[in-house]
């Protein structure tokens, strides 16, 4: 396993790239620490195949190096890197057994068969492939042949990382369930370095350890589900992480408030502590989870107006309009009519405060 470091990367796919918007990859310098369980997080085109290349050597960077355990392998093609990969799709032998298809990156590297036999029936074990092992790969279904591809990139233990590129997209969404939570039990037993691009969030939270959220080329944070969910520190991670995503509101402050639409709502301590100085557009932060609804105006309540609410089973979910926003909740208790006025609290303590997207509070 190796710590792998990303020094000044960037990447564009244009000869001659000179915007920012050129850049597949902008400009970045990104540790990933020996034996960590890391999901690459974020929507179509963002940039996540182009960087997950670049560290297992199919791309080869515009700008920049690429660090194994202080080893510069930026020109190092990828056989010479020392590294497993996982696709989308099943790459396996059709002709071979299940047992031949596992024990194949061992033999190749010379290992003892009694060796060998040990740690393919770990993994098969692992992956609950035990009973198939003697099957050839050729009969299986998508699913099962998807979780030989998972066991060869697994079986390894001098592998410097192991590469998951979307490697659950074919499986049946209960199978998919199982083997993230297998998935992150093999990364607890073998101390694999592991990193898994996925743009599923589901995934990425249940799988990693620290998810490295990005958008348009850029890492914009990096966390685990909890920081992520609490502390978002750009807009896109608190838009992006959690169902509905993060309100984020339009405000301004002045004299110690925010200012709300046409609402003067108290800043914490620490808030105007931050803000003070800052003029000009500020966006407020609230996740649905943590807005309340007020029984009537108070100094702390925002005037809002009540345009759907859902009974989801376990909560509702309402929406509200705030002046030109858009307002979600998650409420245990509803009782809101449509198109009347409510009144919504954003606790201070779960407010949070960005300014140019970045949060300051
Ligand atoms: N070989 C290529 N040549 C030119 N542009 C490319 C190439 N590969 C990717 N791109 C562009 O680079 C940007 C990042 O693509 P990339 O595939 O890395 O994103 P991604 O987050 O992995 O997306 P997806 O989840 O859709 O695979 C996109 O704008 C994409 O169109």
């Amino acid at each position: 396993m190796a710590r792998i470091e990303l020094i000044d990367l960037a990447h564009a796919y244009k000869p001659n790239p000179s915007a920012p918007t050129d850049y597949a990859l902008r400009p970045m310098t990104k540790t990933w620490d020996d034996g960590g369980a890391y999901a690459l997080l974020g929507p179509s085109g963002c940039g996540k195949t182009t960087l997950l290349n670049i560290i297992s050597g199919l791309v080869k960077p515009s700008h920049g190096r690429v660090l194994f355990d202080g080893r510069d392998v930026t020109q190092l093609p990828t056989e010479a890197r020392n590294i497993a990969q996982v696709f989308q799709f099943p790459v396996i032998y059709d002709t071979m057994t299940v047992y031949d298809n596992l024990a194949f990156p061992l033999r190749n590297r010379g290992w003892k068969e009694q060796e060998t036999r040990k740690r393919v029936e770990q993994v098969a074990e692992m992956l609950e492939l035990s009973h198939d092992l003697k099957m050839r790969a050729s009969g299986l279904s998508v699913d099962a042949k998807q979780k030989i591809s998972l066991g060869r990139g697994l079986v390894r233990p001098d592998v410097a990382a192991v590469l998951f590129d979307e490697p659950l997209t074919v499986i049946d969404p209960h199978l998919k369930w199982l083997l993230r939570r297998k998935l992150k039990e093999i990364h607890h037993e073998l101390k694999l370095s592991l990193i898994y691009v996925t743009h599923d969030q589901v995934e990425a939270l249940t799988f990693a350890d620290q998810v490295v959220v990005m958008t348009q080329g850029e890492v914009v944070q990096t966390g685990s589900a909890q920081a992520l969910f609490e502390e978002p520190e750009h807009t896109f991670v608190g838009y992006f992480i959690g169902n509905p995503g993060m309100n984020l509101l339009d405000c301004t402050v002045h004299d110690g408030l925010a200012r709300i639409d046409a609402n003067d709502v108290p800043l914490s301590a620490a808030a105007k502590a931050a803000l003070a100085g800052v003029t000009g557009k500020i966006t407020l932060g609230i996740r649905p989870e943590f807005v309340e609804l007020a029984a009537g105006q108070q100094p702390d309540t925002v005037a809002a107006t009540v345009v759907a609410v859902r009974n989801m089973g376990t909560h509702y979910l309402a929406e509200f309009r705030v002046g030109a926003n858009s307002v979600a909740a998650k409420l245990r208790v509803c009782d809101a009519v449509v198109g009347a006025q409510a009144w919504l609290r954003f606790p201070q303590e779960r407010t949070l405060y960005y300014v140019n997207d970045k949060r300051v509070a």
